[in-house]
């Protein structure tokens, strides 16, 4: 296992993102956003854009997992291989791609970019999957880590209310040599731990600690 993807066993890593258009969306804000979750205990803090990832970078001491999210409908996340050098170039830790088996935008394979990213300079690579045939995939491509990121969103897997735990459970057992992280609607402290304990190597939480318009919703919504 990749030694810095092995150091976050067990741990919470916090995605601090603002969409297009959102007040806090700013490379300072992120960056400042990004201190306040390392001091409460986040093991790594995962980024999109090449700002906020340079930015983050230079602020916190903790790795950070990197993105570029560019479009809205099928492939968004790092979609090509030109986006995902880029975000490499940042100084970030981790580059985070999208890793289904969808149609990219440049017409390469999962697994053609990622061998001509690993052709670029060393990187340490986390494929964002939405089932379990994208991560027997993504583990063949040779990724360092694989997340459950588009569960619900790429059309393979309902939208459940919280973390996808079944597909979750299923990748660690399908695909047990390479770790694991929950990602996606992990939204309480339980459903975190849950993850950990149905065999992921740490897991990702974003909206539920980062995203105060959502949380506010939530409350909004129970009133
Ligand atoms: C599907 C997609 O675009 N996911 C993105 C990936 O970086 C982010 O918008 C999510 O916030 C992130 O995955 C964390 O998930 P949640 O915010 O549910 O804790």
């Amino acid at each position: 296992m990749n030694p810095l993807i092995a150091s976050l066993r067990g741990g919470l890593i916090v995605s601090c993102q603002a969409y297009p258009g959102e007040p806090l969306r700013h490379p300072e804000t992120m960056a400042q956003m990004a201190e306040a979750v390392v001091a409460g205990g986040a093991v790594a803090v995962r980024a999109q854009g090449l700002a906020d990832c340079a930015l983050i970078k230079q602020r916190v001491s903790v790795p950070v997992i990197g993105l570029w999210k560019d479009g809205k409908d099928g492939v968004f996340i790092t979609p090509t291989l030109q986006h995902a050098i880029a975000v490499r170039n940042c100084g970030v830790d981790v580059v985070a791609l999208d890793g289904t088996r969808r149609q990219r935008p440049d017409g390469l394979t999962f697994a053609d970019t990622v061998e001509r990213l690993r052709a670029a300079g060393p990187v340490v690579v986390m494929a964002d999957c939405g089932s379990l045939a994208d991560a027997r995939a993504a583990r063949d491509a040779g990724v360092d880590a694989i997340g459950t990121t588009l569960a619900g969103y790429s059309g393979d897997r309902p939208k459940s209310d919280g973390p996808d735990l079944d597909l979750l459970a299923d990748i660690v057992s399908a695909v047990p040599d390479v770790p694991i992280i929950a990602e996606g609607r992990v939204h309480t402290p339980e459903q975190a731990r849950q993850a950990l304990e149905a065999g992921a190597h740490a897991v990702v939480v974003g909206t539920a600690i980062t995203h105060p318009t959502t949380i506010t919703g939530w409350f909004v919504g129970r009133l």
